[in-house]
């Protein structure tokens, strides 16, 4: 609803009400449009002013009503409304103005904002476009360059930036409503002509075609795949050349198409998931909302190789006091020097100051003792990481939580080396761990749920998304990624290219196929594993049992890289050759595809022809099966939680919604169908047996999504 009341005696006051943000739902709208009438009509009433009560100015468009049949007024005359008075309208954004909210400051003739606002057209991150009329009035206000850089990139842009592009008349420090009640007062009764942003002609630059042909490159190559930025440049287009209700009219066309797409559906699901993982549980019963977390002030970080000094810098930059610790001289000396130029690189991005005096040094564990929470993440080696553990139950202080970065090895293991298993959990981060938004937090059987909360809090301080999975190998990301993997060499067996596999990956929409990836990662990595777990045979042996490891298929084409020294980037060579160790350039390497035909030669394989859909189908499939496994498992608590950690710690494309979402758009019948046909050409790769879950889920009619939680549950207690 929206509040009216008379201030200044002059100054009609319209405050939005619907927390948490102000959105425009039905009930909104209409008491915006009642609001605006009562106003108009009122005699004593000279000048609006239209806020957003608790510190928010407006965050859009209802998302929930997307998908409903809505129902009251539509947004677009009612900015119309607004925009056509007689009297000065005046919005006073508090807090955030975004989508429809600064549509709704747009329609209005000024605009003062506070200085901490933030503002931004950010329906493209939702797949959609500014339908209320924003990609009409922003190009006439700041112009076509401008306006295209914000409505299809979705950034948010602050009150200082905002000023400086026009879109603000004022920023203050101030309380921004009495600041825009006082502009009310001072603009009262003089001619709106030159402030209503439909009437002003488009500024257009002299080659629009050339300008809109070159932007329109860029966005279809940055958007893998995502049609809501390209129906932007076309909606900003057609403010550019027609008149501005032929291009109201453009706007609401391409909206339509957008609305009812699978792509909206999926950012849309993205975006309520992604605040879902934040209310988590735990089998026992714990939750998010029940239990406590400690706060943490002083934190440590054992092992400075890469992922140390990511982790390190993550937490100076959130505030916190870091004692990083590195037994090893040459590391150290080397790891001080990185983790200081990593801050001063980000603080100068930022325009801050490095928090340079946040990190202390050491060279002895015994540095750790006064420390609240450690973070563990030295060589992924369990002998070497249970002695840290043991150390550190000892060393530090009663109640401090013992957190390991391990990317795959037994937390509730580690846990036993411990006095107070209940205080050891995992934090899995994401390299570049000072970058990567993801974080998965990994609880075992013996974890409090006051260690999960402290975990998943502190995740959220360093601005990561923190998803709550439980214990098991590769936990939730990198258990269902060994499947995706391994399909990915089989194909190479059969006959499929690198190029190929990555090729039908990447217009999917991930940034980079699994081989750039494997490349980038580095193949020694995945090597030293599989060593660790007996899978690893010398030599290019051939016969039966030269692909078979401990019953199954398996493919020894990473090793045999790797025995030839092919690391990937780092050493100029893997599935790709690079100009120099280092180089980041994927080129066609033609000893490779020799060495492809040399290996299925030695080993009786045929080439055949092998096509996009298949490799989509096998490696995409194996991967989602497992994520059902997963779901089945109760390491999951939902399939959000999956998609989650696929969309922010795996490049998995945003605009199809996660791999669990992407299965239910596909139809879980026909991955069903899809999966029992390849385990039946290809029965000793057990995984791609489907699983239970997913037969279940079919056998009771598919359900939505977001009915599966309750599906598994229902399911569970049948068993
Ligand atoms: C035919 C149709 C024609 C349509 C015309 C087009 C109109 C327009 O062009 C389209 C839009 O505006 S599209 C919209 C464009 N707008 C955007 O893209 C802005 C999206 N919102 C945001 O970016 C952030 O929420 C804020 C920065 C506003 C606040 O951040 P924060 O303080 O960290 O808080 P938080 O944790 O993020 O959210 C708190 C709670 O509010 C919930 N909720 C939030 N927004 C909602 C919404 N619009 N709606 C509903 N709910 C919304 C959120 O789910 C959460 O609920 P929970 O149940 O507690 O989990």
């Amino acid at each position: 609803m929206a509040q009216f009341t008379r201030v200044s005696r002059s100054v009609g006051l319209i405050t939005l009400q619907n927390p948490p943000v102000n959105a425009l739902s039905a009930v909104a709208r209409q008491g915006i449009v009642d609001a605006v009438k009562r106003a108009l009509s009122d005699p004593k009433v000279k000048s609006v002013v239209i806020c957003g009560q608790n510190g928010i100015f407006c965050g859009g468009a209802d998302i929930k009503e997307f998908g409903t049949n809505i129902t009251g007024p539509p947004l677009v005359p009612m900015i119309h409304a607004i925009e056509a008075s007689n009297k000065p309208v005046v919005a006073a954004i508090e807090g955030s103005a975004f989508g429809g909210g600064l549509e709704l400051a747009l329609g209005c003739h000024y605009r003062v904002a506070h200085s901490k606002a933030k503002l931004g057209l950010t329906e493209v991150t939702l797949g959609l476009l500014p339908a209320a009329g924003g990609t009409q009035r922003l190009p006439r206000l700041i112009g076509v360059p401008a306006a295209l850089n914000l409505i299809t990139t979705g950034r948010h842009v602050t009150a200082a930036e905002a000023l400086q592009l026009g879109i603000v008349d004022q920023v203050t420090d101030h309380n921004a409503v009495d600041e825009a009640v006082k502009f009310a007062l001072s603009v009262a009764g003089k001619s709106l002509d030159a402030r209503r942003i439909s009437t002003y002609p488009c500024p257009c630059p002299s080659d629009v075609d050339a300008l809109f042909e070159e932007v329109m490159q860029k966005v279809r190559q940055s958007a893998r795949g995502a049609i809501a930025p390209i129906a932007c440049v076309q909606a900003v287009r057609a403010a550019a050349t027609l008149p501005y209700s032929q291009g109201m009219e453009r706007e609401q066309e391409l909206m339509a198409t957008l609305f009812t797409s699978g792509q909206a559906r999926a950012l849309q699901y993205c975006f309520f998931a992604q605040r879902a993982v934040g209310r988590w549980s735990m089998p026992s019963g714990a939750r998010w909302d029940t239990s406590k977390p400690r706060s943490i002030h002083k934190a440590a970080v054992i092992g400075l190789g890469t992922m140390g000094r990511g982790i390190a810098v993550a937490l100076a930059q959130t505030g916190l006091s870091v004692v990083a610790v590195e037994t090893q001289e040459k590391q150290f000396m080397e790891a001080k020097k990185m983790v200081s130029g990593m801050m001063e690189r980000g603080a100068k991005r930022h325009g801050t100051a490095p928090p340079l005096d946040k990190i202390t040094y050491s060279q002895n564990i015994q540095a750790v003792a006064d420390v609240d929470l450690v973070i563990e993440a030295v060589f992924e080696d369990m002998a070497l990481k249970e002695k840290v553990f043991q150390q550190l139950s000892t060393i530090c202080k009663q109640g401090t939580f013992l957190c390991t970065n391990t990317s795959a090895l037994d937390v509730d293991h580690l846990a036993s080396q411990t006095r107070n298993p209940e205080l050891v959990v995992g934090m899995h981060f994401f390299a570049p761990a000072h970058v990567m938004k993801l974080l998965e937090v990994v609880y075992g059987p013996r974890s409090s749920p006051q260690a999960v909360a402290t975990a998943m809090q502190l995740g959220k301080k360093m601005g990561k998304v923190s998803v709550a999975v439980g214990n098991c190998r590769g936990f939730v990301g990198n258990r269902m990624l060994k499947p995706y993997l391994e399909q990915a060499l089989f194909l190479l067996e059969e006959g499929a290219t690198p190029e190929l596999v990555d090729g039908a990956l990447e217009e999917f929409g991930f940034a980079l196929g699994v081989f750039k990836m494997s490349d980038l990662s580095g193949l020694d990595v995945g090597w030293k594993v599989r060593k660790g777990d007996g899978l690893v045979e010398p030599g290019l042996a051939s016969g039966p049992s030269a692909r078979i490891r401990q019953g199954r298929r398996y493919s020894p084409l990473g090793d045999l890289l790797c025995e030839q020294g092919r690391f990937g980037q780092k050493t100029g060579q893997g599935w790709y050759r690079y100009d120099k160790p280092g180089s980041r350039v994927p080129r066609y390497d033609p000893w490779l595809h020799s060495f492809l035909e040399e290996y299925r030669t030695q080993h009786g394989i045929v080439a055949r022809r092998i096509d996009q859909q298949e490799v989509l189908e096998r490696c995409l499939y194996a991967l989602i099966n497992e994520g059902f496994r997963i779901l089945e498992d109760g390491i999951a608590a939902g399939p959000e939680d999956i998609d989650i950690i696929y969309v922010f710690g795996y490049s998995w494309p945003r605009h199809r919604g996660g791999p669990m979402f992407y299965a239910s758009m596909v139809g879980l019948a026909k991955v069903l169908e899809r999966l029992e046909h390849y385990h039946q050409a290809h029965p000793d790769v057990p995984y791609m047996q489907p699983c239970n879950l997913l037969r279940r889920l079919v056998a009771s009619g598919s359900p939505p999504v977001h009915k599966w939680k309750e599906a598994i549950k229902k399911l569970r207690s049948q068993l």
